[in-house]
């Protein structure tokens, strides 16, 4: 008789570097050993439960974004994923070309099922859906700070509309009352809904318990979507249809690192401002102007002496942040993508010098386009994750190519989430080990070392 691997029981390609590492990270707090590599490049690890792939196919020309995804889900099927899961923002940043819909009706012809389900929902952040418009707090999305995004200003709140707008099938909406009845009234009405040729379904989501009856009812879809706070849910459906046992789960565990520390910020979100100034009241923190950049100006020296003068006794901050009215102004003069692209190739080329040639060891980059660029630039094609420890704090450790004794240890901050105080209390907490037992009985996890960071 022949044993072979145990197949991949989840496989899942994000559009952005620190949505995908919140959701390997979710896995991870849950007892899931996860792999998570990045581009298309590096090869899937065996022995893993599940693999997360991460791209940077968000704002991308969606013909581009779907040869991605696609290839990105026929190497997770070939390591034998049982079910592909794309990932998206909570707040379903996209343009009005996509990448949402394209990725995920090219996803859908690719794996058959016929129907696939969109569940952004991030309830422990009050990101919820309700008769299919997503509020942030109290506040509708298009009312939001999600308006002003720099790449995907999101204008509707109608996630119907928007999802419409993107794709060639027919979105329906799974509405609240249906998801509050439970799984069998999701199944069943899923199961309707397709008969009647709406194949693309957005859930109302308004409670965590209605992210669990959803990733219940979708456990077995070939392809499902969302943000990861849905995918949090499914390994309890694993074990429940008899797919993992507790014996297969893993406590989760992050090396101490030491050595100089630094926050490279792209993100322009009010919760990154917000971080920064908190950080800079104790810490040395550097703005760049990108108007003198693209004047001539060689920003990335003045950052270099700026580090210099600074490491390795404080931790430091290098940002892009601009107001509002001077993003646009850039925006104006230099379009949106140009402005984009410079600010994140001055924060990759920072990166470079800090890392490779300031010797810096801790490292959290806030903005996911901006985290994409960097760890490219930083030649990192894998990453192993610790457990998720609440919104935006998902660390992690890389190995630079080239220094592989050497670790980095990373956090990729998704723009819009993480409390005040979380570039100062995650760079402490990189420097003493952790280890954190499977969080399969309760969610969200309670936060064992940064209670103070979200
Ligand atoms: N001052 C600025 N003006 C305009 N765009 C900027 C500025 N600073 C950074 N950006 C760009 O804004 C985008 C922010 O996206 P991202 O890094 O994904 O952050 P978030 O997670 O908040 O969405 C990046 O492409 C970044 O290069
Ligand atoms: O929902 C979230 O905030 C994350 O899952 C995510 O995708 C982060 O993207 P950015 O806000 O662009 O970092």
């Amino acid at each position: 008789m022949t044993t072979s691997m145990p197949s991949l029981l989840f496989g899942a390609i994000a559009d952005d570097l620190t949505g995908g590492t919140e959701l390997a990270s979710m896995l991870v707090a849950r007892g899931i050993s996860t792999g998570c590599t990045v581009g298309l490049q590096a090869p899937i690890p065996s022995g893993n439960l599940a693999h997360v792939i991460l791209l940077k196919t968000r704002v991308i020309a969606a013909s581009d974004a779907v040869r991605q995804v696609l290839e990105a889900a026929d190497r997770l099927a070939e390591a034998g994923a049982r079910q592909i899961f794309f990932k998206y923002c909570a707040t379903f940043d996209s343009t009005p070309a996509g990448n949402i819909g394209p990725c995920a009706e090219a996803l859908l012809d690719r794996l058959g099922g016929g129907v696939t389900l969109f569940t952004p929902a991030l309830c422990e952040t009050g990101r919820t859906v309700y008769q299919g418009h997503m509020f942030g707090g109290a506040q509708l999305l298009a009312e939001s700070p999600k308006r002003f995004d720099p790449l995907t200003p999101m204008t509707d709140s109608n996630l119907v509309r928007v999802l419409q707008a993107q794709s060639k099938g027919r979105v329906g909406l799974v509405p609240c009352l249906t998801v509050d009845a439970g799984t069998e009234a999701i199944r069943n009405t899923i199961r309707e809904q397709s008969a009647r040729g709406e194949t693309l379904l957005i859930t109302d989501t308004i409670r965590e318990r209605d992210l669990a009856a959803i990733a219940e009812a979708a456990f077995d879809l070939p392809l499902m979507t969302g943000n990861s706070s849905v995918a949090a849910h499914l390994p309890p459906a694993w074990l429940a249809h008899g797919l993992l046992k507790t014996g297969d789960l893993v406590a989760a565990s992050l090396p101490a690192v030491n050595g100089p520390a630094m926050v490279l910020a792209g993100s322009v979100a009010d919760r990154t401002i917000e971080q920064l100034e908190r950080f800079a009241q104790s810490n040395p923190l550097l703005t760049i102007d990108l108007a003198s950049a693209f004047a001539g100006d060689d920003v990335v020296a003045e950052a270099r002496a700026f580090a210099e003068r600074h490491l390795p006794d404080a931790m430091i901050a290098i940002a892009t942040t601009a107001p509002q009215v001077t993003v646009e102004a850039l925006q104006e003069a230099h379009g949106r993508e140009t402005v984009a692209a410079r600010a994140e190739a001055i924060l990759a080329g920072i990166a470079q010098i800090l890392v490779r040639e300031l010797g810096v060891r801790r490292l959290v980059v806030a903005g996911g386009e901006t985290a994409g660029s960097v760890v490219k630039a930083l030649g990192i094609d894998r990453i192993a994750m610790g457990a998720y420890e609440g919104p935006g704090l998902s660390r992690a450790i890389a190995h630079l190519p080239g220094l592989p004794s050497d670790p980095l240890a990373l956090m990729l901050k998704s723009g819009k989430l993480g409390g005040a105080n979380i570039f100062t209390d995650v760079l402490q907490d990189m420097t003493r080990p952790s280890t954190i037992a499977p969080a399969i009985d309760t969610w969200p996890p309670t936060r064992p070392t940064t209670g103070k960071a979200s």
